[in-house]
């Protein structure tokens, strides 16, 4: 394993049995914490941007705002949040999904993303893939494209990049890590 992924698995810590009985939750707040983790992280997300040629950054709320939002910056390109639904105050597309431990509907601004967009959609983690899923087919019905999914960690076991890969038409999905 490279330098950058043995530092990162190391600042992510394992909480067995949250939200709920049964999962292995992967609690990034350690990476966050540490500047040179942190940097690190956002270093190899925006390579990834960059790489994919992609013009807009979305990011999935939550956690996907604190790694998408500096990802962004660095690459100097726009941000553009997915929000869970009813949090964005001007006219919205909304697509409902289910994940690991229930379900919920995820909501964009419509004016945000447009044709001629590439997105590059940037999460912390890949479980079951069905908010990335939701998450394509809302940037798609805005009328961008998808220049792939960036994610700090994929949890194999789940199946998301299965799921995802028909999906992503061929739009890569990059993961620093995968357990
Ligand atoms: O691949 P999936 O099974 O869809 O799961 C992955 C999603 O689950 C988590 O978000 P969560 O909805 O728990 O929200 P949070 O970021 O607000 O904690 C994680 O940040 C991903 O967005
Ligand atoms: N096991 C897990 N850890 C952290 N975030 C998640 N989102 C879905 N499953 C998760």
């Amino acid at each position: 394993m490279t330098d950058i992924k043995e530092l990162l698995l190391s600042r992510i810590r394992d909480v067995a049995d949250y939200p709920e009985p049964g999962v292995m939750f992967k609690d990034i707040t350690p990476l966050l914490a540490d500047p040179a983790a942190f940097t690190a992280l956002t270093d190899a997300l925006a390579e990834i941007a960059e790489n994919a040629g992609a013009t807009k950054i979305v990011g999935l709320e939550a956690r996907g705002f604190i790694l998408g939002a500096p990802v962004a910056v660095r690459a100097g390109l726009g941000f553009i949040p997915v929000r869970k639904a009813g949090k964005l105050p001007g006219a919205t597309l909304g697509q409902a999904y289910d994940l690991e431990y229930g379900s919920a509907e995820i909501e964009v601004h419509a004016e945000d993303l447009v044709t001629g967009d590439r997105v590059l959609i940037v999460d912390d983690v890949l479980a079951t893939g069905g908010t990335a899923e939701a998450s394509v087919q809302l940037i798609r019905r805005a009328g961008a494209e998808v220049a792939g999914l960036a994610v700090l960690m994929e949890l194999g076991f789940l199946g998301g990049r299965t799921r995802l890969e028909p999906a992503l038409s061929g739009a890569p999905l990059e993961a620093l890590l995968t357990v």
